[in-house]
């Protein structure tokens, strides 16, 4: 009783603010969408509930690129996958579509006050300070590390097939595939060995497991309402929440922050001093103890900043390579056509680094495979592991846009005017599927498609294949490219030894839309992430 009168309370202010701001500003209302399923909760748990992307799919097809939904207590919410929209949003517009509040508090419980966490100048700082450390030649000289990290897992995965009497396993894919990404993100941006691959047990990747999963994984109506009533809520009473409010999923994020924390801290210690020797490095995490010692005030980020910007580095860098590389290998286990498509092209291709006299592939001899190229970027364009980004208007604004609307009243617009403080989902895993730029069979898996020129261009957006997965402009993916030279190492020595197929179990898989698109099986979606797939040593006669 004494929790509920207060509880009552609350959410009818929030209700009234709610009506309130519905009804002093410019609207859009007269833009189609679904009919809402609730007052309280509007279209929230169609989208948040279903599979990753059926809602979405569903009302593009249905509704067009831009969608008017209700959010909670009644208020129109924009989901927008129209490509000049989105290319006003994240490359013209600037810093006018902040983060929305309450996200970027989840953002800064999550993996603190680093770059996905800040906004406007502070961003441009953290962003400064980063790049030097993710740019073309720096991500290049990685190859070599990514591929022994690769041989690594294939050694792992030798000896376990070594015991069966038929050279075949199962395997769950995720698990291995997170492990390696957290070693591969540890060597290459922190030049440290988080030994992740070598020991299941590893305290640090034990604490990622399945933390999103655990946090927004298969979200009751009561865990949806509360998100939403975040927004009412001001940021220092969300951040107290966040820190101290009694739940087992808010207290695992707590303990792996802090132990994240701790290990970031040891390293920075450690980085500091090999500085202070004159034997600084050029890996992420050295440029940024190194920023932090420039006499330069605009360069500087603060020790909090700089271990945000590990956890950030952490988390942003593991789950995100290590799902994809999860849903490419799905792919290739349902489509043998084009698993054995890809491992010849890799054997052509090692055959050529070997007649040339080297052990193993270059940066350059990744990009000159077509195959697997197109096979990572429709493998991205499919199964884009961030499905959303959420963003506000700053400011009353209007929205460019690729075709235009009709109107529930009828009226034909060309551009979309918004209100100040529009909520906006963009939806990438719909942009992905435009029938319009990826052809009439977006919705099917074909890395053709980026070979035979069926990929249109009418809108430049992106960072890589026009594909919005990686997000686009000033706050793109700082990471892409470091990204993809993991996807092509890790593909090309995992191809070129195994063959993937399908359990039974793989054929019962859901995509989980928890903050990263996970793959869970239907049935048991309470176990997390899983992919049972069955590997066996390829044969070397073709
Ligand atoms: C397939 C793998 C990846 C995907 C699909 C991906 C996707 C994304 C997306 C969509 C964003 C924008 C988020 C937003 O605006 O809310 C983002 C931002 C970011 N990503 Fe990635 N990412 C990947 C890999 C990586 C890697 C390997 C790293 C680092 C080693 C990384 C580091 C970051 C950072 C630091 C940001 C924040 C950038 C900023 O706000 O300026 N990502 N990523």
């Amino acid at each position: 009783m004494t929790f509920s009168l207060p509880l009552a309370v609350f959410i009818l202010l929030s209700g009234a603010y709610a009506l309130y701001r519905r009804l002093t500003r410019i609207s859009i209302a007269d833009i189609p969408g679904p009919a809402s399923d609730s007052f309280l909760l509007g279209n929230i748990c169609e989208l948040f509930q279903n599979q990753a992307g059926e809602t979405d799919f569903r009302w593009q097809e249905e509704y067009g690129n831009v969608v008017r939904f209700k959010g909670s207590f009644g208020e129109d919410r924009l989901l927008i996958s129209d490509p000049k929209a989105l290319q006003y949003i994240y490359q013209t517009s600037g810093y006018n579509f902040p983060k929305q509040n309450d996200r970027k508090e989840i953002s800064r419980f999550i993996s603190g006050r680093g770059i996905l966490w800040s906004d406007g100048d502070q961003h441009k700082r953290h962003r400064k300070v980063m790049l030097p450390g993710f740019g073309g030649p720096e991500t290049k000289a990685f190859a070599p590390l990514f591929t022994a990290q690769a041989s690594r897992l294939v050694s792992k995965w030798i000896d376990l097939i070594s015991v069966t009497s038929d050279q075949s396993t199962v395997v769950d894919i995720p698990l291995w595939a997170s492990r390696t990404a957290l070693d591969a993100v540890g060597a290459a941006a922190f030049d440290y060995k988080f030994e992740a691959l070598e020991n299941a047990e590893n305290p640090l990747r034990k604490a990622y497991e399945n933390l999103f999963a655990g946090l927004f994984g298969s979200p009751t109506k009561a865990s949806l309402f509360a998100t939403e009533l975040l927004q009412y809520i001001p940021i220092n009473l969300i951040s107290s929440l966040l820190q101290y409010f009694p739940s087992p999923r808010l207290e695992r994020v707590r303990q792996t922050a802090q132990l994240a924390t701790k290990i970031a801290k040891s390293l920075v210690d450690s980085k500091a001093e090999a500085a202070m020797q004159g034997k600084g490095n050029r890996d992420v995490m050295s440029l940024l103890v190194q920023a932090n010692a420039s006499e330069n005030v605009k360069a500087q980020l603060n020790e909090e900043e700089v271990l945000a910007q590990m956890r950030t580095m952490i988390l942003a860098g593991h789950e995100t390579t290590a799902n994809t590389l999860t849903w490419t290998l799905l792919e290739l286990a349902r489509n043998p056509d084009i698993q054995g498509k890809l491992r010849h092209e890799i054997r052509s291709m090692e055959k050529v680094v070997h007649e040339r006299g080297e052990p193993e592939f270059t940066a350059a001899d990744f990009d000159r495979m077509s195959y697997l190229n197109a096979v990572i970027k429709e493998s991205l364009r499919y199964h884009p592991v961030a499905l959303f980004t959420f963003r506000e208007a700053s400011k009353e604004d209007v929205l460019p846009l690729s075709k235009p609307i009709t109107t529930l009243s009828g009226e034909i617009i060309t551009e979309l005017p918004i209100p100040k403080g529009q909520r906006i989902m963009s939806s990438i895993c719909a942009y992905n599927r435009i029938k319009d730029i990826f052809g009439e069979d977006s919705h099917t898996f074909k890395p053709e498609r980026w070979l035979n020129g069926d990929v249109k261009r009418a809108t430049s957006i992106g960072v890589y294949g026009n594909l919005m997965t990686f997000s686009s402009g000033i706050r793109s993916c700082i990471g892409w490219r470091f990204a993809i030279l993991e996807l092509q190492a890790f593909l090309a020595e995992l191809v070129n030894n195994f063959e993937f197929s399908l359990t039974l179990k793989a054929t019962r898989l859901r995509r989980e839309a928890c903050l990263v698109m996970i793959p869970t099986v239907e049935g048991e979606v309470e176990k997390g992430s899983q992919l049972p797939l069955m590997v066996r040593v390829a044969s070397r006669e073709e």
